[in-house]
């Protein structure tokens, strides 16, 4: 059989023991050391990482405490927070052994032991120091990714005295559990704002999960959102945690609130309401303990006035609302974004002398800015990528969309490329601006639709 590739360290004083743990653990370790002075444990872990620590309770001659071991047990776990350590207690020493168990341990073997057993406890705890391992591993990757999204959606800009309401509004409820609902148009910052909220509060260690419901479709909602149990529906492979649960601890940001159905819109009220989820396919109830941070460029109070969007609904999400102005009525902020956009576009496509002129800044702060700051943000990068100057021109821009006046003549020597313009241009000017729904239309998603916009120069 091959070797379990673990390394494994004996301490006891007990040669006897030493030789005879050393020889049948050899046979099924990579790597196996002993050793009888308990006072080299600290050097021992300096200087190696061991899967496994089977440590002995009583080292002084006569001594049945095992105080000696509980010191140890607490020396080891205070050097590891992860490490697995298997105490060996002489047969009767049950209340020690549970005494240990609560105090870190991972599992006893009893003296002499059974190499059956010995070996199957070993197995198990090996095991177990991979699993937590892994949890190390990866919960450094996630902090790695929550660090770069972080800087991704790193600061607000903005200086205008609507800007500075937000920035209080959020300094203010940050901290505070309370439901936000932040609303304004597409590109505003809806999710910059919820990110923000996050990193304010007490929660900011913890996940910060997205859900985009308008790219949900009414037959996953609840999969995605509450999760499932292995064979619930034909695709569902194995159990899988939904966003809610995922979120427990943390802030769970849903995003395009306003795009769901009635009858989902009373799901999530139930879910909300009773604090609790239910995988589909089971009948166990599970608490979730999240902050809820909702978002929309639909005009929710509206829509419950229509009766589209459930009163009771906005109520449990709205405690604080947040409004983002549109950039076209914080004009002030357009130089300020304008220049902090060239700035990391200049070091991304080193252009390092790029500059923008007071003629350009002006026609910029003219235009209206349909798709907000995402848009500003897309037509910097196009214009340091198109320009060959010294400085930004407003022709390398060309962000004015060409108003769709006529049917394109489907005769005409039409390319698949310009009639894919001219759908997106006519599904923009349809749901004046509306991605969400110009993308539902053309049957793709937001992302696929903002990068043809970007694509055609839209
Ligand atoms: N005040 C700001 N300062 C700097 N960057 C900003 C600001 N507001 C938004 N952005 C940037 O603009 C882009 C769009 O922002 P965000 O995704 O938060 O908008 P949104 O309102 O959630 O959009 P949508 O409704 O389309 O989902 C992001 O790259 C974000 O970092």
């Amino acid at each position: 059989m091959a070797k379990t590739d673990a390394k494994i360290l004996i301490v006891d004083d007990q040669e006897d023991i030493l030789t005879a743990g050393r020889i049948f653990l050899k046979q099924h370790f990579t790597y196996v050391r002993t050793e009888s002075n308990p006072n080299r444990i600290p050097y021992l872990m300096q200087n190696e990482h061991f899967d496994v620590i089977m440590l002995d309770m009583n080292y002084s001659v006569g001594a049945t405490s095992s105080k000696e071991g509980f010191d140890w047990l607490k020396e080891i776990l205070e050097r590891d927070v992860n490490a697995v350590v298997i105490l060996i207690t002489a047969y009767g020493d049950v209340e020690i052994a549970v005494k240990a168990l609560k105090e870190g341990a991972t599992d006893f073997v009893l003296k002499p032991w059974q190499n059956e057993k010995l070996l199957a406890t070993l197995l198990s705890a090996t095991q177990l120091r991979k699993s937590k391992n892994q949890v190390q591993h990866l919960m450094a990757r996630q902090q790695h990714i929550t660090q770069t999204i972080e800087k991704n959606y790193g600061e607000f800009i903005g200086v205008s005295p609507a800007m500075q309401k937000v920035y209080q509004t959020i300094e203010k409820v940050g901290p505070t559990d309370a439901n936000v609902l932040i609303l304004g148009e597409n590109g505003t910052g809806k999710e910059l704002a919820a990110r923000a909220l996050h990193r304010k509060s007490a929660r900011s260690t913890e996940a910060f999960i997205n859900v985009d419901l308008g790219a949900v479709s009414e037959t996953l909602f609840e999969s995605e959102l509450f999760g499932h149990a292995k064979g619930a529906y034909t695709d569902a492979k194995e159990d899988r945690a939904g966003r809610f649960e995922t979120a427990s601890g943390g802030t769970l940001f849903l995003d395009e609130i306003g795009n769901l159905t009635l009858p989902l819109q009373a799901k999530l009220l139930t879910a909300l309401q009773s604090r609790q989820i239910i995988r589909l396919g089971t009948n166990k109830a599970i608490p979730i303990n999240i902050r809820l941070v909702s978002a929309t460029n639909m005009p929710l109070h509206e829509m419950v006035g229509q009766g589209r969007f459930r009163q009771d609904l906005l109520y449990r999400i709205n405690t604080v609302e947040i409004q983002l102005p549109p950039l076209r009525e914080r004009k002030e902020d357009i130089k300020l974004l304008a220049e902090h956009f060239l700035t990391n576009y200049r070091r991304k496509y080193q252009k390092p002398s790029l500059e923008l002129e007071a003629e350009t800044i002006q026609k910029l702060t003219q235009y209206h800015w349909p798709g907000n700051i995402r848009e500003l943000d897309h037509a910097i990068e196009r214009a340091v990528i198109m320009s060959d100057e010294k400085a930004l021109q407003i022709s390398d821009f060309g962000f004015a969309p060409a108003p769709v006046k006529n049917e394109p003549n489907l005769d005409a020597d039409l390319t698949l490329d310009a009639l894919e313009k001219l759908m997106v241009q006519k599904m923009l000017a349809k749901y004046a601006g509306n991605i969400t729904h110009a993308a539902r239309e053309l049957g793709i998603t937001r992302t696929a639709l903002y990068r043809r916009i970007e694509k055609h120069g839209l």
